[in-house]
């Protein structure tokens, strides 16, 4: 339970992490939400053969044969022509229409002259039929999205175009978030000059709505183990994540604080830096708990390892991380015994390849690095000094 690995760390907060319910959610309100079911188109799209072009619908046979065409009607996108295109008619026909039965070409206007009830085509050589054929986008029976894909604008799209307006998704996680310490003022209020203002809770609450979770913010009345177990104890959540207080000093108050609610420990430190003090467990109503440290670097870099793919896991989508391979730009002494993840600025050289610059000072305490990095770069504990031009694992940070 003391000094797990990253990854043994992450699998013991997996266990047991599944879907925890669903719910059916109107169409726009999907986005960023994962699929609880399948969506199987129940429709051909195009459902019919439809032109690609604006011009005229004829039969491949006649072209370069007939040389003045009847015209019969027209065929527009939402109005089709009723009737089958016989030899020597012409129909009128807009991008999106219904090609009627019968025409298995559309020639574009640009090559036909139109004079009164009769049109005449420049013959060319072999043209393209410019016609979409029915199910050319999905056909119906086909798996369009799959359980567990994460609603975008793209798959939105997708839904919309298979005529769903509602979605069966996953609930969102609820989660309350603590911050704990007699030395935090809220931002905007007047601080004693020996308190700092609280940071912490605003970066994850962000962080958990942007991965999926619905963020509950709660306020202990005092920094005691009393205060702290009763803002807890009645909160309706899945997951308390709470910021501070999770090392060894005289007020780190909140283990034993959710001691007091039967917390079961699972996680007890982390060989990771930042982020060492960071613990996970369960209460005895079956809450899971994870402690970040106070540190914000800490908490942040830990949010990215382990809530955001907690967060995944209880909404039913896959929790592995986005890492990347990405090149070092400047040269790295060897790491200790925790496995390091740096705060670095993510670049693209001239071949296209990702770069990263990992800052010099990777102090935990300093929020104003890590408003500047756009990556997180790992060095595996124990690792050899590293050169520039090296090939390191990174994570991608989400930015504005
Ligand atoms: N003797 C030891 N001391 C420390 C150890 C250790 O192993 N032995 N571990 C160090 C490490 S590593 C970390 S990380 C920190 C984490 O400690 P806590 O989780 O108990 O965090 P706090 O002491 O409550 O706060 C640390 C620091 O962060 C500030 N803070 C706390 N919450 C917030 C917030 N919501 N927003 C902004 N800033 C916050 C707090 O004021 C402190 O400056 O412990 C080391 N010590
Ligand atoms: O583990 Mo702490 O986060 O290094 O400062």
């Amino acid at each position: 339970m003391k000094n797990l690995t990253v990854e043994d760390a992450r699998g013991r907060m997996l266990e047991g992490a599944a879907r925890l319910g669903v719910e059916t959610v109107a169409l726009p309100a999907t986005i960023g939400r994962v699929l609880a079911t399948a969506i199987v188109a129940d429709r051909h799209q195009p459902p019919f053969d439809a032109s690609a072009m604006d011009g005229w619908a004829i039969r491949r046979a006649d072209y370069g044969t007939v040389a003045e065409f009847e015209i019969a009607g027209e065929s527009a996108a939402g109005r089709a022509y009723p009737a089958a295109v016989q030899t020597g008619q012409a129909v009128r026909i807009f991008t999106g229409a219904p090609v009627p039965a019968g025409a298995d070409l559309v020639v574009i206007q640009e090559e036909a002259t139109r004079d009164g009830d009769a049109v005449r085509f420049a013959a060319g050589k072999d043209p393209k039929a410019n016609i979409r054929p029915a199910g050319g986008d999905f056909r119906s029976g086909e798996r369009l999205l799959e359980e567990g894909m994460r609603i975008d604008p793209w798959r939105l799209s997708l839904a919309a175009a298979a005529g769903r307006d509602r979605l069966e998704v996953a609930r969102r996680p609820k989660v309350a978030i603590l911050a704990t310490g007699d030395e935090l003022v809220p931002p905007g209020a007047a601080p004693a000059p020996d308190q700092i203002f609280e940071s912490g809770s605003f970066s994850l609450a962000a962080l958990i709505t942007a991965w999926g979770g619905e963020a509950i913010k709660l306020a202990p009345a005092a920094d005691s183990v009393e205060a702290i177990a009763e803002a807890v104890r009645d909160a309706a959540v899945d997951l308390v994540v709470t910021i501070g207080g999770a090392s060894v000093g005289d007020y780190d108050l909140v283990k034993p604080a959710m001691s007091r609610l039967g917390l079961a420990l699972r996680v007890q430190t982390i060989a990771v830096r930042p982020g060492k003090p960071t613990w996970f467990g369960l209460l005895d109503d079956g809450r899971r708990v994870l402690g970040l440290p106070g540190n914000p670097a800490s908490a942040l870099v830990c949010a990215e390892l382990f809530l955001r793919p907690l967060l995944a896991a209880l909404s039913g989508a896959d929790p592995a991380l986005p890492f990347t391979p990405a090149r070092l730009a400047v040269p790295l002494p060897a790491n200790g015994p925790r496995e390091h993840w740096l705060r670095a600025a993510r670049t693209v050289d001239a071949e296209g390849r990702q770069v990263v610059t990992p800052f010099p000072d990777q102090d935990s305490s300093l929020v104003g690095v890590f408003a500047q990095a756009d990556a997180l770069v790992m060095r595996p504990a124990g690792a050899p000094a590293a050169d520039a031009g090296d090939l390191v694992t990174a994570l991608p940070l989400a930015r504005g």
